[in-house]
């Protein structure tokens, strides 16, 4: 194009591949005027020359921190975008600002030019959860407002796992308690410590399912293990929920880091747009019912968050303290 104007010659013949490809890329650029594709290759070919001068020179991307967020750490490296629960000393238990922040994370990463984008925890935990003190500094006239307000948030944070466009890893640092275990099934691969546990103690929390769980945990494990899980509260160990297709690799804990990102750094030089498309057309069957799953499991909560059952459990861990 850029030395012979618009494409006039005929196309080649669909098994001529090379050419074939040319052909198309010249056929696509229409009626451009010669001029203008010349001074398009000159831009792209400086644009590649002046960015691989600059990885010698410039500090390379690595470790780019994201800034404003105060509970999580946000870094691009490699083609990966991670997102670090960043409350270790509470075990990343999940605040309200924490919610909206990993939405916000969640929506920028999918928009970034990353191929992966991994969720996990700094610390000994993944995640304890939701934070029961969301629960607390709430007056009595206010409480029906607050249980609307937290289902409305519930639903929005799971809509935002169940839409992502891109391939998710949670990389299960350590134990994981309630959402942040439900929300596991929303991923595409989950790759767990050995230290890694997995708890839903709803029942005991006089709460019941969310994350989509009480329509995936049963049809991934069967309604018995699912039972066990999200009515009685069975802990599993990583390699228990390995083995019920929750996890979907179990690494020692003292090569968990090394082995995890080396795998991810290779899976993230794959085509961006074939990973991308290939998460969608796994996920594209069943959004629909997750959706109206996680609004039913929201609506449910809601009421569960009313209930005396559930303010006695809450006051009780929240006691634990000044029993001690
Ligand atoms: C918009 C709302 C959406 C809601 C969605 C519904 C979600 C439901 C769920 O996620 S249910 C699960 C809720 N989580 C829990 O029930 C876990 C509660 N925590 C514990 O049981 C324990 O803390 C532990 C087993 C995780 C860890 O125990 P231990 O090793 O003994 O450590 P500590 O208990 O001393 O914890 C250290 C420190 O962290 C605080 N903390 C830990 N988890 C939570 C939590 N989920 N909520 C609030 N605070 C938590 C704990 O109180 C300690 O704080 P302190 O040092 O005392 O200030």
């Amino acid at each position: 194009m850029a030395t012979e104007g618009p494409c006039s010659t005929p196309k080649p013949g669909v098994f001529d591949l090379i050419n074939k490809a040319k052909w198309d890329a010249w056929n696509a650029l229409g009626n451009l005027p010669k001029e203008t594709a010349r001074q398009n290759y000159v831009d792209l070919v400086s644009g590649l020359s002046s960015s691989s001068d600059s990885s010698s020179q410039v500090k390379p991307e690595a470790d780019r921190e994201q800034a404003g967020y105060e509970t999580l750490v946000m870094t691009s490296e490699d083609g990966i975008t991670k997102i670090m629960l960043n409350r270790p000393t509470k075990m990343n238990a999940l605040t309200t600002q924490m919610y909206q922040e990993i939405m916000l994370a969640l929506e920028a990463a999918s928009k970034d030019d990353s191929t992966i984008t991994v969720l996990t925890g700094n610390g000994s935990y993944f995640s304890s959860g939701n934070d029961l003190t969301n629960f607390t500094h709430i007056s009595p006239d206010e409480i029906e407002e607050k249980a609307r307000r937290g289902a409305i948030l519930l639903r929005d944070f799971v809509g935002c796992f169940i839409d992502f466009p891109k391939p998710l890893v949670a990389a299960v640092n350590g134990p994981a308690v309630g959402i942040s275990v439900t929300i596991l099934r929303l991923f595409d691969l989950v790759y767990a410590s050995d230290r890694a546990t997995f708890h839903t103690p709803f029942s005991h929390l006089g709460q019941t399912p969310e994350g989509c769980s009480s329509y995936t945990f049963p049809k991934l494990m069967g309604p018995g293990k699912a039972a066990e899980m999200l009515i009685f509260g069975k802990k599993l160990t990583a390699a228990e929920a390995c083995a019920q297709g929750l996890v979907t690799e179990v690494f020692p804990d003292s090569t968990f880091q090394k082995e995890v990102w080396t795998r991810l750094k290779a899976y993230s030089k794959l085509p961006r747009n074939a990973l991308r498309i290939s998460k969608q057309m796994i996920r594209n069957h069943e959004k629909e019912k997750l959706h109206a799953t996680n609004a039913e499991e929201s609506r449910i909560l809601q009421e569960r968050w009313l209930s005396d059952e559930c303010m006695n459990a809450i006051m009780n861990f929240l006691s634990r303290k000044a029993k001690m």
